[in-house]
């Protein structure tokens, strides 16, 4: 009897408890406590079998099941089940809605770097026209000539290409003897390059300061360099060029607090002033007037002539493969790298030659006035900047998306190696023997050891770079004749494969024969030019002499004959 009224209170609880539980549940339900999302969790078991029995051979089902993810155009009924075969049209289902997903998630992210090229760069922001980039395939390109400008940030560029032949044993031009620039501010001639360090070959890489000019630079580079050049916004080209080289002193403007204003308000007074005073013309002041246009080759009359200046403008478009833009630098770099298809880590950099704070030298504010006032001045320049700054965004547009990753690291890239080589200490340095000061960098004494060799090169200045490939480039260098024996580097000059001499000898020919010399280009030795403007000389005096002789004798014939006629006559 006990036993029974037992049970009957086991089955009250029992129910008792049920009763609560049929209460309390959709509460909890209500408030999300516990969620049982049981169709979805059909749905994924339904997905997992179907994969699972496609390990244990349901091959068809499977890749009916990855169609449809991969496929959006594989239309669902296809995917319908069979009798006895899985709910196909289940899984199709949540194929799609991860698709759906990662599509969301795709267009999110597009909307996203899309929004970020935006706000980096309007122009960049549709894909029509798009290079093929391929830098698994694409063979870098080993043969350029970089036209330095002067205060455009040429000096970072400059140690890029340094590195760049120094990593890859390429022959680079450097400057006669003890000199660092190709004879600038003159004309770039080829006899202010090291021929004997070029061994008679043409040089790879040339990147020292000189004046632009292409037929005699083509003599000592190879037939199928590409040029490139960099530019910088012309206000701060020319305060930083004014500062830095303190052409103030020159224009004994020193006494004023802003000697920049001063000048602009009468520069050509001042010119004149100077040109009185002044023999030589300093080196220096050859920048007070469009200065990169100086660089790039126009003659300083041609600077207030728009005409000439528009074809200049058209000369280096054809001229030059990129033309760069300081104040886009790292932009500039990645199109350097995908234009010689190198790799990112041939045009990571440390800036250099940026000018310290606080010194006679160092940046200025300028004016809206006083801006103007430069870009008057200096107005070739301005139209050669704005010309160049609207092809580069051009050329950026034709890279599409993939140069903003190339972008992307090369920024992270950048910020890594300055941790790494860089040590905190202040270090202040002189270029060019000038007084200007610039910021210097001392090697990091905790680099680790699988940079350091790297690190050092990007943190040696143009000067350094230049002493130390006269070193490396010296022909019977240790270096070199390990080079030679390991056949890195090309056999010792030999008198009939020197490309150079004959190019030379060619050249001279060529200006010769254009004075209207024949019969030369058969025999072009050492004898040639002595023999031609022998030749010329003594051209020049038959020419003279000849026409004399004859006139002279048929005057005597003339006069003989009218002496018998005379005769004959009475
Ligand atoms: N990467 C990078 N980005 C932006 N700016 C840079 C960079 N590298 C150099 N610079 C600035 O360029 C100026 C020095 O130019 P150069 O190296 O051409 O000078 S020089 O002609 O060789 O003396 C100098 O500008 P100023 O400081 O205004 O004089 C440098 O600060």
């Amino acid at each position: 009897m006990k036993f029974v009224r037992f049970l009957l209170l086991c089955f009250l609880a029992v129910c008792l408890l049920c009763f609560t539980a049929i209460l309390l549940l959709p509460r909890v339900n209500e408030k999300n406590i516990i969620r049982l999302p049981s169709k979805a969790i059909s749905e994924y078991a339904d997905f997992f079998a179907a994969k699972f029995s496609h390990a244990y051979g349901n091959e068809e089902a499977n890749i009916k099941a990855v169609g449809s993810s991969r496929k959006q155009s594989v239309p669902a009924g296809l995917l319908a089940p069979q009798n006895g075969e899985l709910n196909l049209r289940n899984v199709s289902n949540v194929d799609r809605e991860f698709e759906e997903l990662l599509r969301n998630v795709n267009d999110q992210d597009e909307e996203n770097s899309k929004e970020s090229l935006e706000g980096t760069n309007q122009e960049a922001s549709t894909e029509t026209g798009i290079l093929k980039y391929d830098e698994l395939s694409c063979k870098p390109y080993n043969h350029i000539a970089f036209l330095k400008t002067h205060k455009t940030g040429s000096s970072t560029l400059t140690n890029i290409l340094n590195r760049y032949a120094d990593l890859r044993e390429l022959i680079i031009a450097l400057p006669m003897r003890h000199l660092y620039r190709f004879g600038w501010p003159n004309y770039f001639h080829w006899s202010s390059v090291d021929l004997w360090r070029l061994n008679g070959k043409p040089a790879s890489v040339l990147c020292n300061h000189a004046r632009y000019r292409r037929p005699l630079m083509d003599v000592v580079l190879h037939s199928d360099t590409k040029f490139i050049t960099i530019l910088r916004d012309p206000v701060y080209q020319f305060e930083s060029t004014f500062n830095y080289m303190e052409l103030y002193r020159f224009l004994r403007l020193t006494n004023y607090s802003n000697p920049l204003e001063v000048f602009l308000t009468n520069p050509r007074g001042y010119l004149r002033n100077l040109a009185r005073t002044e023999t030589p013309f300093p080196e220096s002041m050859h920048l007070v007037r469009n200065g990169m246009f100086f660089d790039l080759g126009l003659a300083p009359l041609a600077q207030d002539n728009d005409e000439e200046i528009l074809n200049a403008i058209k000369k280096i478009e054809h001229e030059f493969t990129l033309v760069l833009m300081m104040e886009y630098f790292d932009e500039s770099l990645v199109l350097l790298k995908r234009e010689f298809c190198w790799d990112l880590d041939d045009v990571i950099y440390i800036k250099q030659n940026e000018r310290k704070v606080g010194t006679d030298t160092s940046k200025k504010v300028l004016s809206l006035q006083l801006k103007e006032k430069i870009r008057a001045w200096n107005k070739a320049d301005v139209l050669l900047y704005d010309h160049f700054n609207k092809t580069f965004w051009e050329k950026i547009k034709q890279h599409g998306r993939g140069f903003y990753k190339d972008l992307e690291d090369l920024r992270r890239k950048n910020r890594e190696m300055y941790h790494d080589c860089v040590s905190p200490e202040e270090v202040t340095e002189t270029a060019f023997r000038l007084t200007g000061k610039i910021r210097g960098f001392k090697l990091n004494e905790g680099v680790s050891r699988f940079n350091k060799y790297l690190c050092q090169k990007l943190l040696r200045n143009e000067i350094d770079y230049i002493n130390y490939f006269r070193e490396k480039l010296h022909p019977y260098s240790e270096y070199q004749k390990q080079l030679r024996a390991a056949g890195r580097a090309p056999p010792l000059e030999q008198a009939a494969g020197n490309i150079i001499t004959n190019r030379i000898k060619a050249m001279r020919v060529r200006l010769l024969n254009s004075t209207g010399i024949r019969g030369v280009q058969s025999q072009p030795s050492r004898q040639t030019v002595q023999d031609i403007s022998q030749r010329v000389q003594s051209a020049a005096q038959n020419v003279r002499v000849v026409p004399k002789r004859a006139q002279v004798a048929a005057q005597n014939e003339r006069l003989q004959n009218a002496a018998q006629n005379v005769r004959v006559v009475p």
